[in-house]
């Protein structure tokens, strides 16, 4: 069972002013270096707090790459959560586990036609080699029961109704690019992500 190692205090966000809290936990089974980051102290003062389970994504959360949608998203949920208060579980999961490297590989791939989850394949990885159990246990270890989740992926909606009280699922914005289109239309034709197709078609000017 994991349990809080330490609990830290920083200021976050782009300009560096928005308090909050790093977590770390004791014995991951996948022996990741996962943190939750807490704003307003929400584990403690609210009764179904904000939560958002991000992957990391190196390229888009630290560099803003315009291949996808993830370094949005996570200002987004830094802008939200500074003001309403929530958890942010920054889960290492790299390339939807695969890791770094062989995401870069898997991009050469969809740079030739192959689209994000045949090229997933051609590497000889599952579409999505996620699982939520550490960030179950996170939340637990939080002593979370009842949350609102914050994500467009239906299989992180299922991962926590399965082990908590989800009071609400909430989506993120969708955040269209010229680079990012196919990655995302295929996320919502092949993944069932709940994106806003709206945003797929360009305005007529
Ligand atoms: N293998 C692979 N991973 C990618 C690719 N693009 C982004 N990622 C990774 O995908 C993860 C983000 O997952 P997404 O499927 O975009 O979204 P999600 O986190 O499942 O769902 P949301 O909660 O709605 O954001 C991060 O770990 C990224 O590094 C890609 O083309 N190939
Ligand atoms: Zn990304």
């Amino acid at each position: 069972m994991t349990d809080i190692r330490s609990r830290v205090s920083l200021h976050v966000g782009k300009q560096g002013n928005i308090p909050a809290e790093i977590v770390t936990f004791k014995q991951f089974t996948t022996g990741n270096e996962h943190i939750a980051i807490i704003f307003k102290q929400a584990d403690q003062t609210q009764t179904a707090p904000l939560v958002r389970m991000h992957s990391e994504c190196l390229t888009g959360d630290v560099f803003h790459s315009s291949r996808c949608d993830c370094g949005d998203q996570l200002d987004e949920t830094i802008e939200r959560m500074s003001k309403e208060g929530g958890i942010l579980l920054y889960l290492r999961q790299e390339g939807r586990g695969i890791g770094l490297y062989n995401k870069l590989d898997a991009y050469e791939l969809q740079s030739q036609g192959m689209n994000t989850y045949q090229a997933n394949k051609a590497l000889g990885f599952g579409e999505d080699e996620r699982e939520y159990s550490d960030a179950v246990h996170m939340l637990k270890a939080l002593k979370v029961q009842r949350l609102t989740l914050i994500t467009n992926n239906p299989k992180k909606i299922a991962a926590l109704a399965a082990n908590f009280e989800l009071v609400a699922d909430e989506r993120t914005g969708t955040y269209v690019k010229q680079d990012n289109l196919c990655y995302l239309k295929t996320k919502s034709a092949h993944g069932d992500h709940l994106l806003n197709a709206e945003k797929f078609t360009p305005k007529a000017s």
